[in-house]
């Protein structure tokens, strides 16, 4: 058994009671430190009971509750009523980004003592410039690359659009200036993913670009590169000079990023200042959360030529002139499906109609491993007509790096699994466990840290320096669990996250393509277990395919649980993931025999012509995702060969698949649903 997950103070053996679990733990002696929190919380537990740690992690107005039980082993409410449950909250929709709603507009700080203190982020020392903040050594300290990397090379891309600049091979084709060249090498980097190969010269070309690539595949560099490029060659010319209005300075970005959460737009921003160290490029960062406001404005003050924002934030910051984008040529959504969905879209609308060029007269990009087609159908409004559509293997598919694990575990022996598979894991690995609530992610890791397992949790309600500080705390191993509620699904870039845990599965497909995607990155292994029960059965579908894609095995209770027949997961209704490539192509199957460009020997060249077997009864340009989708789908699974073909299976999946769509969208009587029935429904 691996020991090092646990601590405890009087480093005698213990034994777990009323849990059922009888292991001995070495101690390691690790309480953490009580000076990481700002108190507040004692009065919750005995200082000396060694778990000083959790308190500070219990949001407020709940803390008395949750010690009390957890003090007692009663059982976390999460086991307890319905009406307790009803109290915790999901994470899914809400507080990823603090916005003005949430009543920061205006807020400046008087007293928290995070602000002005030099606080900003777990891994920064600030949000200024690129070249100032930053040492080269925090910036480029890591390779990144696992044993797996080559393979990128395997994976079959699909690029559609007009005109589409030619992939380039290497960095060095792509014509960049010697100091980002420079920033390339000190990355690491030695050669192009297949994303970066397609979208660093179409973004060079100025082209519009909806790119689709499997997560930690290096989609941030993807646009970080040609960006700072462009700025950097175009010079003056890029950057609109700041102005002043009523005695306000207002700063004029050349680009934006937006990210859907904090915790991704800082590790953005990070990866900005890489690839700008060196050079006169400023790089600026806004995000939620009260401690860092006028931390954050003070900073605009050396310049934004590269902004990176969640939207909220951002938008507070135009409304109060500090900001103007009618200087912004570039738009980059990361996450692009999670910044269009209805959580989202208002507020992106909201800044691109805020002075920014039309999208005639800038460039804009979208991002993500995922993105399914109703998302693409919005997406539009963002982009330039001739956009360019890249698929770098099936789009939402997820990586082969990642062993996908599924047990069927019961909510009440969730808890004593998940002691297992930490007991048996390598001490010196991340394990990175998703809860769907935020009360859930508290009690867990409460849990956990009663067990002398060292975990932090990052969820909405910790305060924002809580979030930084348990996710550094995380990244550096010093606390090598981290529960989460879905804040931490996507795009976070943890090197030694070797494991993650669907503690609660969610209820989408999507979202645990994206979680997953925390382990396997890069080239690098992983494994992800998921604990599956009667409640997850709608998502049972959708995950059998995923594993069946990925080639791996399904366990035999899941082949039943699909077969049954309950459809769809959650919010958007299990078809659309057949749907899954460039929309525009609706005119049957057959024509991506001719668009794919295989990279290695061993991609399923054969595959791409599968659509065809759709090509007939599907086409028509009313229905712009059935054909394409399927077809692409039936070539790239390497398990479905030809089973998508129009046999039994096919048909029982057209018939009634989508619950939205009354059966119409993929089924066989042709019917084709309204385009904002299309509009997935939250969880
Ligand atoms: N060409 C490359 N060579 C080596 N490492 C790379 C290369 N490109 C990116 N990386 C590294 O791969 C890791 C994953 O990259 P990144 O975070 O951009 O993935 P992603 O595709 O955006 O993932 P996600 O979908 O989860 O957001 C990072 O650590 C990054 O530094």
């Amino acid at each position: 058994m691996n020991t090092q997950y646990y601590a405890s103070q009087n480093g005698q053996q213990q034994q777990q009671q009323g849990q059922g679990w009888s292991s001995s733990y070495s101690q390691q002696n690790s309480v953490p430190p009580n000076n990481f929190y700002n108190g507040g919380f004692a009065q919750n537990g005995s200082p000396s009971n060694g778990y000083a740690i959790q308190q500070p992690m219990v949001p407020s107005g709940m803390g008395q509750m949750v010690a009390a039980q957890q003090a007692g082993f009663i059982p976390s409410p999460f086991y307890q009523s319905q009406q307790q449950y009803q109290m915790s909250y999901s994470d899914s929709f809400e507080n990823f980004d603090d916005n003005g709603s949430n009543g920061y507009n205006n807020y400046v700080d008087s007293g928290s003592g995070y602000n002005n203190k030099g606080y900003s982020g777990s891994e920064m020392n600030g949000w200024g410039g690129s070249g100032g903040e930053y040492t080269e050594n925090n910036l480029f300290h890591r390779t990144n690359s696992g044993i797996n990397f080559d393979k990128y090379e395997n994976i079959p891309v699909e690029v559609s659009g007009d005109s589409v600049p030619a992939a380039i091979d290497n960095f060095t084709d792509a014509g960049f200036g010697p100091a980002v060249m420079e920033n390339v090498n000190r990355s690491g980097y030695s050669k192009p993913t297949p994303v970066q190969k397609h979208s660093i010269p179409t973004l060079l070309a100025n082209r519009d670009l909806m790119s689709c690539a499997q997560t930690g595949s290096g989609k941030t560099a993807a646009f970080l590169l040609p960006i700072i490029q462009h700025i950097m060659a175009g010079g003056s010319e890029m950057i609109k000079p700041p102005s002043f209005n009523n005695g306000r300075r207002t700063y004029y970005p050349s680009a934006l990023v937006l990210s859907p959460t904090r915790e991704l737009a800082i590790q953005i921003h990070k990866e900005a200042a890489k690839f700008s160290y060196k050079t006169n490029l400023q790089t600026a960062i806004l995000y939620g959360g009260r401690e860092n406001y006028r931390d954050q404005v003070n900073r605009l003050r050396s310049g934004a030529h590269i902004l990176i924002a969640t939207p909220g934030r951002l938008i507070d910051i135009i409304e109060q002139g500090i900001i103007g984008l009618s200087g912004c040529r570039y738009l980059v959504l990361d996450e692009a499906d999670r910044m269009l969905d209805m959580g989202f879209e208002p507020q992106i609308r909201k800044i691109v109609g805020q002075g920014m060029p039309p999208k005639t007269a800038r460039t804009t990009a979208m991002f993500s491993a995922t993105f399914p087609k109703e998302i693409q159908l919005l997406a539009k409004d963002f982009l330039k007509e001739n956009y360019v559509f890249l698929a770098v293997g099936r789009v939402g598919s997820t990586s082969e790096n990642i062993e996908q694990r599924l047990l069927w575990v019961n909510e009440m022996e969730k808890r004593q699994n998940l002691m297992e598979i930490l007991m048996n894991e390598d001490p010196n690995n991340l394990v990175l466990v998703f809860v769907e609530t935020k009360r859930g992610a508290n009690d867990l890791a409460y849990f956990l840290n009663r067990q002398h397992i060292r975990s932090v949790s990052i969820h909405g309600d910790l305060k924002q320096i809580e979030r930084e500080r348990n996710l550094e705390m995380f990244r550096s191993g010093q606390y090598p669990i981290l529960v989460a509620t879905a804040v931490a699904a996507r795009g976070l870039d943890i090197p030694n996250v070797r494991h993650v845990v669907n503690y609660d599965l969610p209820g989408d497909s999507d979202e645990y393509v994206h979680r997953i995607g925390r382990t396997g990155r890069c080239g690098n292994l992983g494994i992800a277990t998921s604990f599956f029960n009667d409640k997850n059965r709608g998502i049972g579908r959708d995950l059998k395919n995923l594993i069946v894609e990925a080639n791996q095995e399904v366990p035999d209770w899941l082949h039943q649980v699909a077969a049954e027949g309950r459809i769809g997961s959650g919010s958007r209704g299990g078809n659309r993931r057949f749907g899954a490539t460039d929309y525009r192509r609706g005119n049957g199957g057959g024509s991506f025999g001719g668009n794919f460009n295989n990279y290695g020997p061993s991609a399923p060249n054969s595959g791409f012509g599968g659509g065809n077997a759709f090509g007939g009864s599907f086409g028509g340009p009313r229905r712009p995702f059935t054909n394409g989708g399927f077809g692409a789908h039936s070539s790239l699974s390497s398990s479905s060969n030809g089973g998508f073909g129009g046999g039994q299976r096919r048909g029982g999946f057209n018939n009634g698949m989508n619950r939205q769509n009354g059966g119409g969208f993929f089924s066989n009587n042709g019917s084709q649903a309204p385009i904002d029935h299309w509009q997935a429904p939250r969880a």
